[in-house]
């Protein structure tokens, strides 16, 4: 077993326009964990950061600051070398992540030969066929032969999954599985990365857009804005109970706010398209006070994440139970606050 350890966590990009380069905040000190048997459900619409959380866990981008740490269950902590036999990517697009020239069977062949899993050519196939029928795609051996276009989008995305394990993976980082599959295709495969979790005690980030299926197939939902965690806390209670003024906006703009509907989300949030304006080392407050109904002076300081419920916290000012005036003053001390 594997756990996975996210802490402090920023990404700075520098983009460059014309003559002038700038840099932004994309990610902003991301903490979390992942633990054996549980997935914890990153969400927030488009260009809050989601993705660049996953590629830095995959190692496909490098960390401005923070760190991220993958610790077996003895304790003793995973060696770069072996990071990748310990977390794997499913990535949102499966055309793209096939090779088209290569036989499903090659897809599955090379991970389990590179991380010693299988030595001769019987064995890997064997481990293989064996993969393909964990994720229902029989019959294996001839699903094993086809290559990726003979495959339904569906299909593939299960052949991603197939090849994540293949390695003997222990954290599994899905970025937005199902959002490129068609609507009757996409619980299935939400329900196989559930089940292969259940049996194999798998630790699970799933990154999406779509409240209702956070909620149902996740522990604890993690809601990012602009970079940042505005709120954390157990699946029902984020959504059922939400506490910062983002997440309730995006709860009721659920039931389905997925990829194809950012751009009705986003105008149904009244916000302008993926963009941060976080620059590093400011503090620029609240990243939401310019949309927020219940802003006030004090959110020109970043608030702390304050405990909302059991295990559940919002980085907002306004307290449980506390409404517009109950805010503090603008030097965050509770002087605004009623007797
Ligand atoms: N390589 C890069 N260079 C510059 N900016 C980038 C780069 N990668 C991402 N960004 C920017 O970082 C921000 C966060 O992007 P990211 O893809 O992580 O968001 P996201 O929440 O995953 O969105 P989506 O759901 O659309 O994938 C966006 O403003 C994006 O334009």
């Amino acid at each position: 077993m594997t756990t996975l350890e996210v802490r402090d966590l920023v990404k700075d990009f520098s983009i460059r326009s014309g003559l002038r380069h700038s840099r932004f905040r994309a990610v902003d000190n991301v903490s979390f964990t992942l633990t054996p048997g549980r997935t914890v459900a990153l969400v927030g619409e488009s260009g809050s950061g989601k993705s660049t959380v996953a590629r830095m866990i995959a190692r496909l981008e490098r960390p401005t600051a923070g760190r991220i740490t993958a610790t077996r269950s003895d304790g003793t902590r995973v060696a770069d070398r072996d990071y990748r036999d310990h977390v794997q990517m499913v990535f949102q697009d499966p055309f793209a992540s096939l090779n088209p020239f290569h036989t499903v069977e090659h897809h599955l062949a090379r991970p389990l030969k590179l991380h010693g899993r299988a030595k001769t050519r019987e064995e890997t196939r064997r481990l293989a066929e064996e993969l393909l029928e964990r994720v229902n795609l029989t019959p294996a051996a001839d699903i094993a032969r086809r290559r990726p276009h003979e495959l339904s989008g569906g299909q593939r995305q299960r052949v991603a999954i197939a090849r994540a394990l293949a390695p003997g993976a222990r954290v599994v980082i899905a970025d937005e599985p199902v959002s490129m599959l068609d609507v009757s295709i996409r619980l299935g495969v939400l329900n196989l990365l559930a089940r292969l979790q259940r049996e194999d005690d798998l630790a699970v980030l799933y990154i999406t857009h779509d409240l209702a299926t956070a909620r149902h197939f996740s522990d604890d939902i993690l809601v990012m804005y602009r970079g940042r965690v505005v709120e954390r806390g157990p699946a029902d209670e984020v959504i059922l109970n939400p506490r910062h003024p983002y997440t309730k906006i995006l709860a009721a703009a659920a039931p389905n706010p997925d990829a194809r509907d950012r751009d009705r989300l986003r105008e149904a949030l009244g916000l302008e398209p993926a963009g941060n304006s976080t620059l590093p080392g400011d503090d620029p407050g609240c990243t939401f006070r310019d949309r927020c109904p219940s802003a006030t002076d004090v959110c020109a300081r970043m608030p702390e994440d304050f405990e909302v419920g059991y295990d559940h916290y919002a980085k907002c000012w306004l307290r449980p139970g506390e409404g517009r005036d109950a805010l503090p003053a603008a030097d965050g001390t509770a002087a605004g606050r009623p007797a």
